[in-house]
Parts: structure tokens; sequence; C-alpha cells
């Protein structure tokens, strides 16, 4: 099968296991996770490498901003081979109990994005690969973790002017978080018969406790990027134990 146009990749370069994140830059800081990695491709938003975790061939590619960048780089990639994918991302909270560095292990997804719409009616659930979120799950119980599991919301808009309303309404029916591609990725996936799941690094407060956060400014960067490690290390462990 030939090259593909937007991750620049051929199937004998993708694994069956992947992590996905939307920074391109991220690539790199889980690439320390891995051994004999290998750089493979940048393109646009699309930065990609290889490496092996405890014998097993892993792909890391980053997807970028939104649904419509994350879905061709899952479709890209199911093209080449891929079959278990787990986004390790970021995700503003939505719950006051949800700390900085707090993993949210999404069990499914509210579809408030345009990516997913485009493939299926907005009845048809966003819902995570079960196998990948146990293996999740018990990565962050076995190392005594804060984690979050349950359903978030993916969104396409940072900046529109009732972002406070539509985060209350969110809160008061019980969603973790926020992030901007989970639920096209579980959508698309579930619609090519691949296993995906997504496991987010909570980087905003929820709302009424943004000024505590900001009094502990070194405290908080410091808990944000061991959560991010955090993320891929369970990514890493559920992908190898599938
Ligand atoms: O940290 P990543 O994976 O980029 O994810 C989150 O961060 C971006 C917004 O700042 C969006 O892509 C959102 O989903
Ligand atoms: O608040 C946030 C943080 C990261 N990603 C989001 O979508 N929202």
């Amino acid at each position: 099968m030939s090259l593909q146009p937007h991750i620049l990749l051929t199937p004998s370069q993708v694994s069956e296991r992947v992590i996905l994140c939307g920074d391109p830059a991220r690539v790199n800081r889980i690439a320390v996770l891995l051994s004999d990695v290998k750089p493979l491709a940048s393109n646009r938003e699309f930065t990609s490498i290889s490496g092996e975790f405890h014998g097993q061939q892993i792909t890391v590619c980053s997807t970028g901003i939104g649904a419509p960048s994350a879905v061709i780089a899952l479709e890209e990639l199911v093209k080449c081979g891929a079959k278990y994918l787990i986004r390790v991302g970021s995700a503003g909270a939505y719950q006051s109990h949800i700390g900085l560095g707090d993993m949210i292990i999404a069990e499914a997804a509210v579809r408030d994005d345009g990516g997913s719409s485009s493939y299926a009616p907005l009845s048809f659930p966003a819902v995570a690969n079960r196998a990948l979120v146990n293996g999740l799950c018990d990565y962050m119980k076995h190392q005594h973790e804060n984690h979050h599991c349950g359903v978030v919301r993916s969104h396409d808009s940072f900046y529109i002017d009732n972002e406070l309303e539509v985060c209350r309404k969110w809160h008061q029916l019980g969603i973790l978080g926020a992030d901007m591609e989970t639920a096209a990725l579980f959508t698309v996936g579930r619609l090519r018969r691949v296993a995906v799941a997504s496991v987010l690094n909570n980087v905003v407060m929820y709302g009424e406790d943004v000024a505590d956060g900001i009094n502990d400014y070194v405290g908080a960067e410091r808990a944000m990027m061991h959560g991010e490690l955090l993320a891929a290390r369970a990514a890493l462990s559920a992908l190898t134990a599938v």
C-alpha cells in the first residue's frame, strides 16, 4: 500500500499499537519511555516515531488540535495496520475534585465536535474500547495515582462567548472534563473496527478553583508534567497488555 498523504507513513513503518497525542512536541517527550527510538516522519501537525516497549513495537503519532486532523491521522494509521490506539492528551476539568495532573480516563465522550458528525448521526455513541480502558485503570490503581473514569466532552472551540455557561451545564451533568479529539476518535475507531481509548492529563482546574492553581504555579507545572508522563506510561502498559 502507498504512502499515506498526511502522516507520510507506509504500512511497513506503523505497528499495531499506537499512541496518539495532540501536540507534536509531546512525541519526543514520550520517546524517553521507549527503547530503539527511530524518527519516522514530520508533516504539518503529524510527527511520528517508532520505538519498543517491553518487547512490543509502538508507533507514536501527533494529531494536532481538533477532530478533523485527529481523524485524518486515525484513518491513515488504520490503513497502515494500526489496531490498538490510545490518545495521550490533555483536558480541562469540569469537576472541582479533579486536580492538576490527575488522570481522566474516558469511558465515553459527548460528541460536541463537528468531525464525528460527518461520519455518524449524534445518536451513535462515542464509546472507548473496554479492554484498553481496563488496562489504563489497572495501571493507575497499581501506581496509586489519582484518576477519574467516566464521560468526557469533546468540543470544537476554546473561545466562545458563553464558555462559562457551557462548562457549568456539563459540570452539572457530571461530565469529567473537556478535550477536542476523544469523541471523534472513539466514533471513527468504532466504525473502522479498531480499539481506541483516551487518557487525559488535567491541565485546567474547574472554574471556581483557578485562583488556587495560579497561587501554586510551580507546583502546578510539576504536577502537569508528571501527569503527561503518567498518561503515556499508562497507555504503554495498556497497549502491551492487549
Ligand atoms: O494536549 P492535546 O493532546 O493537544 O489536547 C488538548 O489540547 C488542545 C487544546 O489546547 C486540544 O487538542 C485539546 O484536546
Ligand atoms: O480546558 C481545556 C484544556 C485542554 N483541552 C481542552 O479542550 N480544554
